[in-house]
């Protein structure tokens, strides 16, 4: 049977963009791709390089702070103008999104700038009646942000329309305690909005190592977030020009700007999912195999659409190894079980990998080498703010299981840290490493005795 395409991709992200392109400058694939909106996917468009540009810029006031402890005695941040800003944002997707252009151009990848949905196993439709047909169909759809379903909740924006804003808002109120929250309150704070974020919760990001959401609730405090943990919004209403709020406890509030960061949803709607065999999870993710491949042959699905891990670099691995495994006979499995990530606050970063202090604890006995201490870059300016360092080590193995760092630049340090974690160091093998002095991370080949020895919870492995 002849095919128009032997892939056919629908979404121009992370994932879709690494596979076509493979499939076709690496594998010589004839590889058409959909997308309806902006090549590069949320990651470059509405996610982590405007958001870590932002970061970037919000960062001054703190700045101007420290310099001021080291004798800078007029240092201010001064005033910034979201319209430069903004300008030089858009100027820098544009360039970015025609690298993803190129890249595409020049492996052979036929771009079809519009929205595509299946209509069956090996057909696609795109939004102008055409069809075609495809060996191999690659759904690499992405997310969209997740409502609550609450009263007035379409007055509020999303992640996505803070990158577009025509101007600040003096007040905000940011919902959620989660990676979009955290980081977006840290943002407006810094930018000089007056900034409530309110968290259903006792500690923000949820499903981190406990020790470092508390050291993250309190940064988020003292940067200046007005933090209001146990509370969420019931009702949104429109005032004026702005929005009031009523919260579960009653209260009522207003604000310029609410935005709604409660979670992301995978992106099937409309997909033409009905025309296939193909599987969804509960909360409507493609069910996939290990291969990425959904219970239809020829349909495969990688990145946020499968809700595995969310972030870019797993979508791009999990396209790149789709293509491996189908176009190159080099069969890969994407192993999710040690992804390092970083949620992107100030001053501080939150870095992750492998399990965590409770995950650790829960599967048996567990060194816990951990240490919290104020560097002496911040302290020397009359900081509080502090570092933590933590290994977490099988006392039977020595195998670090797990690492957690907040601190400066914390997301670069555990890029470096996940490589050794990854390939099964021991906590003997850090040791063995001497010291780059003086650095906040040295601690973490110098920690030399465990500042806890969990003992196994009844029922689970190691005594
Ligand atoms: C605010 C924010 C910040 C983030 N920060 C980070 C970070 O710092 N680090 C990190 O690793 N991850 C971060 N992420 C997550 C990261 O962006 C995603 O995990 C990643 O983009 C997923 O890639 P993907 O290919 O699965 O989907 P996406 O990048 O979402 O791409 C999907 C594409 O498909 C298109 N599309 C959808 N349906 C159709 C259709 N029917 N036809 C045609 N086109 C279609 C969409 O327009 C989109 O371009 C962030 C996310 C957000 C929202
Ligand atoms: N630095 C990074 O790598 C980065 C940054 C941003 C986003 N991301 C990715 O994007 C995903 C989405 O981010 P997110 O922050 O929207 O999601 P999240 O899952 O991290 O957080 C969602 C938050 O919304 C709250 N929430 C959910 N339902 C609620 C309800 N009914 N009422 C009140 N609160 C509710 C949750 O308690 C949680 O605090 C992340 O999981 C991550 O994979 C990554």
């Amino acid at each position: 049977m002849s095919f128009d395409y032997d892939l056919f991709v629908i979404g121009g992200g992370s994932g879709g963009v690494r596979a076509a392109r493979i499939a076709a400058s690496e594998y010589g694939a004839k590889v058409g791709l959909a997308e309806e909106s902006r090549m590069g996917g949320t990651c470059v468009i509405r996610g982590c390089v405007p958001k870590k540009l932002m970061i970037f810029a919000a960062q001054a006031g703190l700045m101007a702070e420290e310099m001021r402890g080291y004798g800078w005695c007029d240092a201010q941040s001064g005033t910034f103008s979201w319209e430069v800003f903004r300008e030089k944002l858009d100027a820098e997707l544009t360039r970015l999104e025609l690298i993803y252009r190129a890249g595409l151009s020049r492996a052979g990848v036929e771009v079809h700038d519009q929205r595509a949905r299946l209509a069956g196993h090996h057909e696609i439709e795109l939004a102008d009646g055409t069809r075609k047909s495809a060996r191999h169909i690659l759904i690499a759809t992405g997310g969209r942000p997740a409502l609550i379903g609450i009263p007035g909740e379409e007055l509020a924006m999303v992640s996505d329309d803070l990158f577009v804003m025509d101007r600040l808002p003096g007040r905000a109120l940011l919902v959620g305690g989660g990676f979009i929250a955290c980081e977006f309150a840290t943002i407006l704070a810094g930018l000089g909005v007056d900034t409530v974020q309110a968290y259903r919760g006792d500690a923000v990001l949820r499903g981190f190592d406990r020790e470092a959401r508390d050291l993250a609730t309190l940064q988020l405090s003292a940067v200046g977030v007005d933090l209001r943990l146990g509370l969420t919004p019931v009702a949104l209403e429109r005032a004026g020009a702005g929005i009031r709020v009523t919260f579960d406890d009653g209260t009522r509030e207003e604000f310029d700007a609410v935005l709604m960061a409660t979670g992301r949803d995978p992106y099937t709607k409309g997909l033409g999912l009905e025309t296939t065999e193909v599987r969804l999870k509960r909360n409507g993710a493609i069910e996939v195999d290990e291969w990425s491949q959904t219970c239809v042959p020829s349909i495969f699905a990688v990145g946020d659409v499968t809700d595995r891990v969310n972030l870019t670099p797993v979508a791009i691995r999990e396209g790149h190894s789709f293509v491996d495994t189908v176009f190159g006979a080099r069969p890969r499995k994407v192993d999710h079980s040690v992804v390092a990530s970083a949620v992107y606050l100030r001053p501080h970063e939150l870095a992750t990998v492998g399990l965590t202090e409770e995950e650790a604890h829960a599967r048996g006995a567990v060194d816990v080498y951990s240490t919290v201490f104020r560097p002496m870059r911040s302290m020397f300016a009359g900081s509080d703010a502090k570092v933590m360092m933590k290994l977490l080590v099988d006392p039977v193995t020595d195998k670090v299981l797990g690492c957690h760092i907040f601190g400066p630049e914390a997301g670069e340090m555990i890029q470096l840290a996940a490589i050794p974690i990854g390939m099964g160091a021991t906590k003997a093998q850090f040791d063995a490493t001497i010291a780059v002095h003086p650095t906040a991370a040295e601690e973490l080949v110098t920690m030399r005795s465990p500042s806890r020895r969990l003992q196994a919870l009844s029922g689970t492995g190691l005594a």
